[in-house]
């Protein structure tokens, strides 16, 4: 599919011209082009990784460039294999969960964005406006009802019907916290093994890769990665890790099934002859909180380390209240996963919800204009949900983003209203739909993609 972007005949100094751009499909043969784009936009060039490397991780059937129709001979540089890209995106076909009807949880499938960058000299004059279309419009054309990523800015993408769905609570414990979680749990934890390899090789990949899929069956807001890109995501260059050791996998096991994993790098730190190490955590996750203790336990009581920073974690994670709450775990906050329904009958259709609910939406959404109209979602005692296209009146207007942002179960809607963003328009509808959406507890952060 080709999106052009109109061409402007007016000079406007302040405004400069849209430049007339062509999407097209990338493959291995652009490896020069996109690593150029890339170092433009990123600035962050891993050393001793080859563009081989970095490129193994796109899925080529889903990656995107954006080509300047006429590109103008540009003094200083080199002659390329191809004209210089404008920008590019990807994506990867990855699955989110989500709340299920009955008070269960339900694995969906999320189009996941990524490596979206536009070259520097080109920006702010609607490039990336033109990606998004055509990845929102290929989505709803390939049937993916729900897409998601994770913002490098956090004021791009709620134009685009991207609403953050979960937050990322970073925990930093000391040495020998304590992770007080009771009687109960002490015993079952102690029924778990743990042991560590190194994360790099093929064998641990596949490990890394069940555990982490069955863990995302329990855990509301897991986000996952497919069996191939899992092939390629821990792969360790002894120079890009500058000091710090290789990445290393915990594994937890109980009666001999694996029961959760931890990803983890320490970095060897000395002050004034005391060991000061550090254990970064990349990924913890657990298909039940004894396993989730048995790894946090571990990791807590490294020898040669004082600290451990834990990433990807959540407002009710059981490790934030098993280490004493947010002052004790120097708990920081930021966005995580921005949600967007791509196609709102079918992703309000697919998820459950936590009562009854019988409601007008009146949606919003010019990007994909598709949804701009109202729809009537219900569900039963049972919370299975259908959503459906009706003339009758709003109850509840409402950008789509909005749902988005309500979609795992976490920012209310009625908090949403409070904040002007949803507006309601029959008494109570906004509280019937709000409490329908609103999950038991809060989403995990996303793993990072
Ligand atoms: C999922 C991911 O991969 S996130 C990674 C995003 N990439 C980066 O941050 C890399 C560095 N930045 C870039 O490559 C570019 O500046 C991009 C991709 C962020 C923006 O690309 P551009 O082509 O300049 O955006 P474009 O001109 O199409 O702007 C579209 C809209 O977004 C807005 N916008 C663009 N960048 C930003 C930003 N960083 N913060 C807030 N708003 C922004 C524009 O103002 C414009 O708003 P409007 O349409 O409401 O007037």
């Amino acid at each position: 599919m080709n999106h052009e972007s109109p061409e402007t005949t007016t000079p406007d100094v302040d405004h400069p011209p849209a430049p007339v751009t062509t999407l097209v499909d990338l493959s291995l043969a652009d490896a020069e082009r996109i690593m150029a784009l890339e170092h433009l936009v990123w600035f962050e060039i891993a050393p001793g990784v080859s563009a081989q490397d970095s490129l193994a991780e796109l899925d080529f059937s889903r990656t995107r460039g954006a080509e300047l129709a006429s590109p103008t001979p540009r003094l200083g540089v080199r002659p390329q294999a191809g004209p210089p890209l404008a920008g590019m995106y990807a994506s990867w076909a990855m699955a989110v969960t989500a709340p299920g009807a009955d008070g269960g949880l339900v694995r969906l499938p999320m189009n996941g964005l990524t490596w979206v960058g536009v070259h520097p000299d080109l920006r702010r004059r609607g490039i990336l406006r033109q990606m998004m279309v055509e990845h929102l419009h290929s989505a709803h054309d390939d049937g993916e009802a729900i897409a998601g990523l994770q913002a490098a800015e956090p004021g791009i993408y709620g134009r685009f019907g991207y609403g953050a769905a979960s937050l990322d609570v970073t925990l930093t414990l000391g040495r020998g916290t304590q992770l007080d979680a009771g009687a109960d749990l002490d015993q079952a934890a102690g029924e778990v093994g743990t042991h560590i390899v190194p994360a790099g090789t093929p064998e641990a990949m596949e490990v890394i890769q069940r555990a982490h899929l069955g863990a995302a069956e329990s855990t509301l807001g897991a986000v996952t990665r497919t069996d191939a890109m899992a092939a390629t995501w821990f792969r360790d260059h002894p120079v890009a890790r500058g000091g710090r050791e290789p990445l290393q996998a915990m594994f937890a096991t109980r009666d001999r099934e694996l029961s959760g994993y931890a990803l983890f790098r320490r970095t060897p730190k000395w002050e004034h002859g005391v060991p000061a190490g550090e254990v970064q955590v990349r990924e913890l996750a657990a298909s039940d909180p004894a396993s989730l203790l048995a790894l946090g336990r571990r990791l807590v009581d490294f020898d040669l380390t004082s600290s451990v920073t834990v990433d990807g974690r959540s407002m009710d994670d059981p490790l934030l209240w098993w280490a004493g709450g947010p002052r004790s775990a120097g708990l920081r906050a930021g966005d995580s996963l921005w949600l967007r329904l791509v196609d709102v009958d079918k992703a309000l259709t697919a998820r459950g919800y936590a009562g009854a609910v019988d409601v007008v939406l009146d949606v919003v959404d010019p990007v994909c204009p598709w949804n701009e109209r109202r729809w009537r979602l219900t569900a039963g005692e049972d919370g299975v949900g259908a959503c459906l296209p009706t003339d009758a009146d709003a109850d509840v207007h409402l950008p789509v983003a909005a749902l988005g942002a309500a979609y795992l179960g976490s920012r209310p809607l009625a908090a949403q209203a409070a904040a002007g963003t949803v507006t309601e328009r029959r008494p109570g509808a906004v509280a019937e739909l709000s409490r329908a959406m609103r999950g038991d507890i809060e989403p995990i952060a996303a793993i990072g993609f």
